[in-house]
């Protein structure tokens, strides 16, 4: 029988939005099933200070499709040389909802990452005073941990002093990828959480090499193997509130992604929701789905759950296999040119005040 769920309406806590034409067009697939997201600020040159946020999100806005209420929720990218007062003040303004946390080369425009977390002590022991959210893209770069141990190398060499060297600080471990990352984040302290995607519950590392070098199936984290991809179908469904919804929409035109040295990021946007909807049937936790995707997220970062609500059919649709710029590049869809199982029937009511 066909499966109908209505929950309140989701937020969206990683998403990539981009700048310009491609932020046109792939902006009103966020804004059409999440109330809010959190916007990633590596766009090149980075966003790294209050005033380059804040012409961020008047251009977000002024993409937006007319009538949307979407909010978009702006972070900065922490650099060796983020002033803390710019972040203190940026986020008193409610400007600024988080800060990045990129090491340096560990993914796309990373390049002005940090080199040494000694070098951002005084920003971070002031984020811990203030309430200011570290997100975290948790890769080592060393060259020498293999690409499939890196999430689990960064963690205990990096994460897990950083998180106990400023006990109040809250953490976002972004695009958890393992079980070892999934362990830590149980047992952690308050304070820490983590996002899950869509794709890194779908398929695992096989899907990169199927038959050939598929290089829309690479985004980095890189997937695993199948014991990892199961270890987060377990815990996005858990009803745990330390883990939420982060899509990590990241788009990238076929001409980058289909080359030799391709570009790391899948654009999941137009199916995000139909996928975690589809990945909780399976599980047979539907009843978790509203925790995952409306509420923990609000709660990890004290702010309201939205008001309206949106309901989700089991009801197939083809999903159109690219999106189209101005320029005549194409962005290929996540599942694009399949049949997915879950339709948003409707969205309802207002978001609450970011
Ligand atoms: N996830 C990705 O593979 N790519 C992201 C960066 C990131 O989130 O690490 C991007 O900006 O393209
Ligand atoms: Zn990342
Ligand atoms: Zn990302």
């Amino acid at each position: 029988m066909a499966e109908t769920i209505t929950i309140r309406r989701p937020d969206d806590w990683h998403v990539h939005l981009r700048d310009d034409a491609m932020l046109a067009a792939v902006l009103p697939y966020t804004a059409e099933q999440f109330a809010r997201a959190i916007i990633m600020p590596n766009l090149v040159p980075p966003v790294t200070t209050s005033a380059a946020a804040e012409g961020y999100r008047a251009r977000i806005l002024a993409a937006l499709p007319a009538g949307s209420d979407f909010t978009p929720l702006m972070t900065l990218y922490l650099t060796d040389d983020t002033d803390p007062a710019d972040v203190l003040e940026g986020h008193r303004r409610g400007l600024v909802t988080a800060v990045k946390l990129y090491p340096q080369h560990a993914t796309t425009n990373s390049h002005f990452g940090v080199t040494d977390l000694a070098k951002v002590d005084r920003v971070l022991a002031a984020m811990e005073r203030a309430g200011v959210p570290l997100l975290v893209h948790g890769e080592v770069t060393d060259a020498a941990v293999d690409i499939f141990d890196r999430e689990a190398v960064f963690i205990e060499r990096v994460l897990d002093p950083l998180v106990r060297r400023y006990p109040g600080l809250k953490v976002t471990l972004e695009h958890v990828t393992t079980e070892e990352g999934v362990a830590y984040v149980t047992e952690a302290r308050e304070g820490v959480g983590a996002t899950i995607t869509p794709h890194h519950m779908i398929f695992n590392r096989n899907a990169i090499f199927a038959g050939g070098i598929r290089p829309h199936y690479y985004c980095l984290p890189v997937a695993k193997r199948e014991k990892h991809r199961l270890a987060l179908r377990r815990a996005a469904t858990s009803g745990n509130p330390r883990f939420f919804l982060g899509t990590d929409t990241a788009p990238h035109t076929r001409r980058a992604k289909e080359a030799a040295c391709g570009c790391a990021g899948l654009f999941v946007a137009p199916v995000a929701l139909a996928c975690y909807a589809q990945v909780f049937k399976e599980e047979g936790a539907l009843d978790k789905l509203e925790a995952f995707a409306s509420l923990n997220g609000p709660r990890h970062y004290g702010l309201p759950p939205n008001e309206g609500t949106v309901t989700l059919v089991e009801r197939s649709r083809f999903v159109a296999e690219d999106v189209h710029l101005p320029s005549g590049d194409a962005v290929h869809v996540f599942r694009g040119g399949e049949e997915i199982s879950w339709t948003i029937e409707t969205a309802a009511g207002a978001s609450a005040a970011a």
